[in-house]
């Protein structure tokens, strides 16, 4: 009676049994959706998802218990499948390797506490574990299954326990759900799932559970979700300093120096951590903050690998935030999935992922492994994703580990597009491919402008204030300098700018920003035209985001009025960097007329020098010998101040780089741009990525930046 009465009420039940299977029978178990709960529309398909997850697993765990007895039946029966001849030898009974590994990978030992931040985490994957091994053999030993699942039961009872009664009256957005807008099955999903947990909970309370309506039952699942992001909102608590700087953290000329300094050179993790806390992707991809911290930590050790003065960390950290920048301030943002934002944080964060320092050219020149991994093609590039990636195949660095398999399909397909498209030599292409989408721009590519976008922030420096973009040249000519430095011990040509002898850095950036920067920044500011414009309430973004963005409007029409008038109004996005890219090329203007001044002087001393000694070697023969011998034995100042031991050390064959010659060692650590050079203090040495630093954070305060 009381079942009629109960299946009285569900009348579409066999229905939707029936939709249930056939969605069952075409994905698995690790086709996951991501739970995304941020209204109550998302709830329902959220709490749907996580039904169907618990449905699979009960099953799942049905069969193997089914399994379990079976064995265990057949042991207190004696019953054998094959039984053994009388007086042969007892049969081996050595673990396979594949039950070893089960054996280590659900061992219970070492498990977080229950209450713990990370047993969350770990329950999720213990139970695709066991999944997996079911699938793959079959069955699971009971005693490991068991083990694990009160472990995993005890882990959600106190999520249950300890919140759900607390929220679970709370008036909040689920308030607003109709229950007839859930599916039954939710309910039974939450009962089965957190009530069986309660039978074990360590106070021994033997009571059963019940959730009284389907608008509690979907509280709890809210709840989930909600503590999840709870704890980890939590799980970090900044320093004052950082905090301070974070406030900056959407704007374009952002202090990174200043973050690194704040954050004891830690500021890739701070930084893509911070981003992905404002952009909600660790609750919309149940990325556990352990995990995503082991994985930034170990993205710090591969930036850190090969000591670069530029490709480090703070470069990473850089780009990351530059993005962020370009996303939130122009509302590009709000064109992309989540999924999308998650591969463009992510791309940014990666992209020069254990640079070795070194250019392309040189990986192929050189012959280097990677270069024949990659047959030449985007070297290093082909590198950073591959590594990072790779770096995922660790569970405990897996921040990937709960996306769906699409989700996961596409963010890999973007990362890789993106990330690819960093390799300076698609510049022109990859500039030229955009000029003719964008004549026609109802269909633009989102793959290519996220590529463009990247590629912009990565060479962006030249466009942020003067201070900053000086100092990123500095490290990045001393990295060039030291390749430079490597090619002549090779016995190969310089690359262009790696000679630190005859670089002439201001010239070379002004050609950079012309040819290169400022085409790039044009035609991405072109495409953030045209792909924000159609998604701009318009005004609202303007008024919104502190005026970043402008939107001006022709004719009559109002913008705040919403109308559907066909007045054309035309979209700008604030090109806050073409101030910069301007003021910058001045800068380095003054400064290169001033090196040319310098040069020519030199080159007038030296001629100078030259024609004297000629005319003294021609009138005492016995003198030269004696001058010569003096020059070769005593030390000398360089033409950038530098003290160098002289010839003797390291032959020179023309009279312009006998001014300058020095060993190696003293090359690495002094020299650098001779501009540069002449701004330093007297007598400091540079070279070292610390002391290049120190001086230019302490020109940064100088300068109140
Ligand atoms: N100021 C600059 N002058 C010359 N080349 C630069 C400058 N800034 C960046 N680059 C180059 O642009 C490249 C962009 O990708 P990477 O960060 O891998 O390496 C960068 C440098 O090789
Ligand atoms: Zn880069």
């Amino acid at each position: 009676m009381a079942d009629s009465k109960h299946l009285s009420q569900r009348p579409n039940l066999r229905a939707h049994r029936g939709r249930r299977r056939e969605s069952r029978r075409k994905s698995s178990i690790f086709e996951e959706k991501t739970i995304d709960i941020v209204s109550p529309g998302h709830l329902v398909g959220a709490t749907n998802h996580v039904f169907c997850m618990g449905r699979r697993f009960a099953t799942a765990y049905q069969c193997l218990e089914r399994s379990a007895i079976t064995r265990h039946w057949k042991s207190v029966s004696g019953k054998r499948l094959t039984p053994r001849k009388k007086g042969s030898p007892p049969r081996r009974q050595g673990p396979s390797k594949e039950d070893l590994t089960m054996s280590l990978e659900l061992c219970t030992d070492d498990l977080p506490p229950t209450d713990s931040l990370e047993a969350l985490e770990k329950a999720s994957k213990r139970i695709r574990k066991i999944c997996t091994f079911l699938q793959s053999r079959g069955n699971v030993p009971s005693n490991l299954l068991k083990r694990n699942l009160h472990y995993i039961a005890d882990v959600l009872d106190i999520v249950v326990t300890d919140d759900a009664r607390r929220f679970i009256d709370e008036d909040d957005e689920l308030s607003e759900v109709e229950p007839d807008a859930v599916p039954m099955e939710v309910r039974d999903w939450l009962a089965s799932t957190f009530t069986r947990s309660a039978s074990v909970t360590k106070s021994g309370e033997k009571e059963k559970k019940t959730f009284r309506s389907i608008v509690q039952a979907v509280r709890a699942a809210n709840l989930v979700d909600r503590l999840y992001r709870r704890m980890s909102t939590s799980a970090v608590t900044y320093p004052p300093t950082v905090m301070k700087l974070f406030k900056q953290l959407d704007d374009w000329s952002f202090d990174v120096f200043a973050l690194n300094e704040a954050t004891n050179g830690q500021a890739l993790r701070y930084v893509t951590y911070e981003i992905m806390m404002r952009y909600d992707l660790l609750a919309k991809f149940k990325i556990g903050v352990g995990t995503l911290f082991n994985f930034l930590e170990a993205l710090e050790v591969g930036y850190s690998k090969y000591q670069n003065p530029y490709h480090n960390l703070v470069h990473g950290a850089d780009v990351t935030q530059t993005m962020h920048s370009i996303l939130f301030q122009t509302g590009l943002v709000q064109w992309l999935t989540d999924v999308e934002i998650f591969a463009v944080v992510f791309s940014a964060a990666i992209h020069d992922f254990e640079h070795t320092g070194e250019t392309n050219n040189f990986h192929v020149m050189s012959r280097t492994e990677t270069a024949l991994v990659y047959n030449d093609r985007a070297v290093q590039e082909n590198h950073h994703i591959s590594a990072a990636f790779r770096l995922m195949t660790d569970d405990n660095l897996n921040i990937v580990y709960n996306m769906s398999k699409d989700d996961y399909k596409d963010f890999r397909t973007l990362v890789i597009d993106m990330v690819l498209a960093t390799d300076m030599s698609y510049h022109f292409a990859q500039v030229k491919q955009m000029k003719s989408l964008l004549s026609c721009p109802d269909n633009i590519d989102k793959a290519k402008a996220l590529s463009l976008v990247l590629h912009t922030a990565d060479i962006s420096h030249p466009a942020k204030n003067w201070i900053l973009h000086e100092h990123w040249t500095e490290l990045l000519m001393e990295e060039f300098f030291r390749q430079g430095d490597k090619e002549q011990e090779l016995g190969l040509p310089f690359s262009p700018l790696c000679d630190r002898k005859t670089t002439m850095v201001a010239s070379s950036q002004i050609g950079f920003i012309d040819f290169i920067v400022q085409p790039s920044f044009e035609i991405m500011s072109d495409m953030l035209d045209k792909v924000v414009a159609p998604i701009s309430p318009r005004g609202s973004l303007a008024n919104q985001s502190n005026a970043t963005i402008s939107e001006k409007v022709e004719g009559e029409g109002s913008p705040q009025n919403g109308d559907q008038s066909e007045e054309p109004f035309e979209f700008k996005v604030d090109r806050v960097w073409d101030g910069h890219l301007t003021g910058n090329k001045v800068k380095w203007k003054e400064l290169s007329t001033k090196d040319q001044a310098e040069k020519e002087a030199r080159e007038k001393a030296a001629q100078k020098e030259k024609a004297d000694s000629e005319a003294q070697t021609q009138n005492t023969p016995d003198d030269k010998a004696e001058d010569k011998k003096d020059r070769e034995s005593s030390p000398k100042i360089t033409a950038n101040g530098t003290v160098s031991p002289g010839d003797a050390v390291k032959p020179s064959t023309s009279p312009e780089n006998d001014e300058q010659a020095s060993t190696k060692e003293e090359a690495v650590g002094k020299a650098s741009p001779e501009h540069v050079e002449k701004r330093s203090t007297e007598g400091e040495k540079k070279g070292s990525i610390d002391s290049i630093t120190v001086k230019s954070v302490t020109k940064r305060k100088e300068s109140g930046v």
